[in-house]
């Protein structure tokens, strides 16, 4: 059992299924590149080789469902492509079932060898997994009701979309005994660090674009003093200086406009009023006439771009004396390689610190060649974005709640 935020998460040790047949959900939503179709980067599809391997050694038919996209998005397609990915690094058939709930799918999993492995069609292809509803609700759905007989059991390894309160999420765990897999096991006992009294200093080093996410996570990091230093780059760096005061000049005022971030001003003012840990740039890299320049926070005439290289040396000595670093989303606007240099030295100086690092987000884990396996003992690469981000702002995670419904509710009958 994983404990985590008071709930009591099943893991496959705790249900140890063994010729069974369980239906698993993982999150292989992946990029797409929509000119041919092929998968931009399949570090998910990899992440989640192990718990499908362990249960297939022990003899169970697997299930897998997952969504891939959203209806309208120009990413959202069947699961074809996954599946061939799935084969090649699994090592084993995986058969491809262009279907979900109807009589063709029902079929097939009834007619299941032991060991064998089905990847079902897009998740969302079910109208009723895109309605965010309650786990009782769902557990009425069709999607649950047509399935779950065919099954004994039920995994969630899905962390990355842990946040969604949809049928393939939260209904199944209260029919079938149900536990998390090996990487939503891996993500919950990492990210639980995070709320650990014992793992301190800790050092929060909050980049990127999605200023909100962050501001949000950095507004529950204060009010539950879970962090001993805010370290801030990317656009939220952008944010608390202008709240600080900082005259970042009318090209930058109108970036920030444009994203919507004027308008987290006062949020962010009121934070560091409070006394919050946050530390911004004392100097960043503009680019002005095409050309790159290093310039004091206070003094910035041009475009921001990314942090300068005596903030990075400031920070850097903050990583050192931390025992937990939480690392989401680039110093700057890595895309161009011109600005990727702070992001990478303060990526390899948390890597080499003595302390424990949690990595999330696409870009950030881009840097290090996009592996989300690269989980040691000292260091956790999550596969989540928006869950993570919601888990770090200490929101209530759904799929999670479902697991521990069905640990309570399920198991014990
Ligand atoms: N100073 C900056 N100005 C504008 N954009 C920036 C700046 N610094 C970083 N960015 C942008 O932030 C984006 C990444 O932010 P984001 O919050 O999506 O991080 P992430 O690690 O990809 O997380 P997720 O996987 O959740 O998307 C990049 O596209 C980058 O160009
Ligand atoms: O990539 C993600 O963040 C997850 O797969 C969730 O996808 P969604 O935001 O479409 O639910």
């Amino acid at each position: 059992m994983i404990k985590v935020n008071e709930l009591n998460i099943p893991t496959l040790d705790d249900l140890n299924f063994t010729n069974s047949k369980v239906m698993v959900r993982v999150d292989i939503n992946s990029p797409v590149d929509v000119k041919n179709g092929k998968l931009l980067d399949d570090s998910r599809i990899r992440a989640h080789v192990d718990t499908i391997r362990e249960l297939v050694n022990k003899g169970n038919s697997v299930v897998l469902i997952s969504h891939q996209g959203r209806p309208g998005d120009n990413d959202f397609t069947d699961l074809s492509e996954h599946s061939r990915l799935l084969q090649k690094y699994l090592d084993l058939e995986v058969e491809f079932v262009d279907d979900v709930m109807g009589p063709y799918a029902r079929e097939r999993i009834k007619n299941m060898k032991s060991g064998s492995v089905i990847l079902l069609d897009n998740i969302r292809f079910v109208s009723e997994e895109l309605i965010e509803a309650s786990p009782l609700q769902h557990s009425r759905s069709f999607l649950v009701k047509r399935l779950s007989p065919l099954f004994q059991g039920y995994v969630n390894d899905a962390f990355a979309t842990s946040h969604r309160s949809q049928a393939s999420l939260v209904g199944f765990p209260l029919v079938l005994r149900s536990s998390a897999g090996r990487v939503m096991e891996r993500e919950v006992s990492a990210l639980a660090k995070v709320f650990n009294e014992e793992d301190s200093p800790k050092i929060f080093i909050m980049g990127g674009g999605k200023v909100l996410d962050s501001l949000r996570i950095i507004e529950n990091l204060v009010k539950r003093r879970l962090a001993d230093r805010i370290l801030t780059g990317g656009l939220i760096a952008e944010l608390f200086a202008v709240a600080k005061g900082l005259d970042l000049g009318k090209e930058n005022l109108q970036v920030l406009e444009k994203v919507g971030v004027l308008g987290l001003v006062t949020r962010a003012r009121k934070l560091l009023l409070s006394g919050a840990p946050v530390e911004i740039p004392v100097d960043f890299k503009v680019e002005r006439e095409g050309k790159v320049y290093e310039e004091p926070a206070n003094k910035v005439n041009g475009v921001i771009k990314d942090i300068g290289s005596a903030t990075v040396g400031i920070y850097s000595s903050f990583i050192r004396d931390a025992k937990t670093i939480v690392m989401r989303g680039p110093m700057g606007i890595i895309e161009d390689e011109r600005f990727r240099e702070s992001s990478k030295i303060l990526l390899r100086n948390s890597m080499e610190s003595p302390g424990y690092l949690i990595i999330g987000g696409g870009h950030m884990i881009s840097l290090l060649g996009g592996d989300v396996n690269v989980s040691s003992s000292k260091m956790h690469v999550s596969t989540g974005g928006g869950a993570l981000l919601l888990f770090l702002a200490g929101e209530k995670l759904p799929a999670l709640e479902a697991l521990d419904i069905s640990a309570r509710e399920v198991l014990k009958k």
